[in-house]
């Protein structure tokens, strides 16, 4: 018989997960301890933006295979497979990862737990994480040595969340020490994944703190292919020279590959930031820090980028924000995303606003988000409304719309041609040629 599934913490991470192991055929309950996710899930409305996902999770509802709860004591009877999602955000004034929410839930489910099951860790947790939770299994579910852990790391993106469930790259399963229980955890995750293996995903297994970090040194990677880009940026600036033809022409080396090296105004989100901080420091609880010192040069590089961006609009503006109107494109960290979490673009926007300029946001996706996390910036409703009347216009997050936006339509409604391109998104020539003041980072 099909293994039954529950997802427990149904944010970015488990409402997808939920509805994408739903779609290939399993009976999927998702809980959460925030009502309201409940209730909307439950009504088929997502809580948060992402392509393609809302179709799935309603035809899911539809098929009575998903099914959504806050009771911990359903979802203990109900799952042969608990997957663990729950957030593990920065601590706040710490570089360390907050498991208060992993923790709280495995403390909730473990001694519910009455029948064999195997409890799967998804979130990101710092290496040691897995160990310490097998133990609290093993002490508090009633089920005893029946109730296995396995960890199972994630790698999607937002934005491409189902396509990245649905067709991973690799499947990583962090399996324990004791020989049975290893090939038992190995067996279900095969069986539950078993359309992806068809597919011919690689499926890696590894003890616990090997598949942990696969997860955290795979994101440190990927933030520092992006801070190596936008230090070669920062050289460019100084040097006259043009970051986005050195990224061009260093991806043609498959060594070096393009994906990644995108120069801008850098990384944000829930995850790359937050996660390098809690990676060292975990190295530092183990006694490793000086392996990875690098990353706080790649978090200071990312951070020196928002501060360029505001440098550049003011110098732009004659050296002060004071009485002057800005026009930001963008909100999210990134674009097919509503995720405002370390947000680049936000964080330049309340910037500018701080140092006294009057600044309106206009986003796709992201305005409810950004409207909580910032509510004293103005909003608007649409691109030309974000701009009208502006100074400087700040394009800060690579939405297609603002890709496509054609120079004379916005020429029309700002009272200054002056356009800052954070994400080397537009085409200079384009905007030039239409009487704007091009400016973007790492470019002459
Ligand atoms: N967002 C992403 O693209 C990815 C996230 N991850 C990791 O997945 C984890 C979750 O991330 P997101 O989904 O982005 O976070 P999120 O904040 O969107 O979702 C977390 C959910 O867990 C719920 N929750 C908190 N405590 C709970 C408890 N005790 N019981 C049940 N539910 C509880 C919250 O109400 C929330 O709905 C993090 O560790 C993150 O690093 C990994 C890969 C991709
Ligand atoms: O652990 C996670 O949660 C996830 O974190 C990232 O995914 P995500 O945060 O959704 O977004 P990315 O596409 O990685 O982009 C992150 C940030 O880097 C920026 N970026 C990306 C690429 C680039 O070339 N340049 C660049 O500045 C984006 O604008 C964005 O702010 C990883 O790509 C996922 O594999 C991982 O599962």
């Amino acid at each position: 018989m099909a293994h039954r599934l529950t997802v427990i913490g149904t944010g970015y991470l488990g409402a997808t997960h939920a509805a994408c192991m739903a779609d290939l055929g399993f009976e999927v309950l998702g809980l959460d301890v925030d009502e309201e996710k409940v209730a909307r899930l439950s009504a088929g409305d997502l809580p948060f933006y992402e392509p393609g996902l809302e179709p799935l999770l309603r035809r899911g509802l539809a098929s009575g295979r998903l099914r959504f709860t806050s009771s911990y004591a359903e979802a203990a009877e109900f799952g042969d497979v608990h997957f663990l999602c729950v957030g593990t955000p920065q601590k706040a004034g710490e570089y360390a990862a907050d498991l208060s929410y992993v923790n709280g839930a495995v403390d909730a489910l473990a001694p519910l737990l009455r029948r064999p099951c195997l409890l799967v860790g998804k979130s990101t947790v710092p290496v040691g994480t897995a160990e310490r939770l097998a133990g609290t299994l093993a002490r508090l579910a009633p089920a005893g040595g029946d109730a296995v852990l396995a960890w199972n790391p994630e790698f999607l993106r937002e934005g491409f969340a189902v396509q990245d469930t649905l067709h991973p790259d690799r499947i990583v399963a962090g399996l324990p020490a004791e020989q049975g229980a290893a090939e038992h955890a190995e067996k279900v995750l095969r069986e539950v994944y078993a359309t992806m293996l068809a597919a011919g995903v690689p499926f890696i297994t590894a003890d616990y703190p090997t598949s942990e970090l696969v997860k955290v040194s795979a994101n440190a990677f990927l933030a520092t292919k992006i801070s190596f880009i936008n230090a070669m940026a920062e050289v460019c600036e100084a040097a006259h020279a043009d970051v986005t033809k050195l990224s061009e022409a260093l991806s043609y080396d498959d060594r070096i590959g393009g994906r990644f090296l995108g120069p801008g105004l850098g990384f944000g989100g829930g995850c790359l930031p937050k996660d390098i901080r809690a990676f060292m420091a975990r190295a530092g609880e183990l006694g490793a820090d000086q392996a990875l010192t690098f990353l706080r040069e790649v978090d200071e590089i990312n951070i020196r980028r928002r501060i360029r961006m505001v440098d550049l609009a003011r110098q732009q503006l004659g050296g002060s924000f004071i009485g002057r109107t800005v026009g930001v494109l963008g909100a999210a960290f990134k674009p097919d995303s509503d995720d405002v979490r370390d947000s680049p673009a936000l964080d330049v926007a309340a910037s500018i606003r701080a140092q006294g300029g009057k600044v309106t946001v206009y986003d796709p996706q992201a305005m409810r988000n950004a409207r909580r996390a910032q509510p004293s910036l103005d909003f608007a409703d649409s691109t030309l409304s974000a701009v009208r009347g502006a100074h400087v216009v700040l394009l800060l997050t690579e939405w297609k719309v603002f890709r496509e936006m054609d120079p004379g339509d916005l020429a029309e409604v700002v009272a200054e041609r002056s356009i800052l391109d954070g994400r080397n998104a537009l085409d200079p020539e384009l905007w030039r040629a239409a009487g704007w003041n091009y400016r973007a980072l790492g470019r002459p």
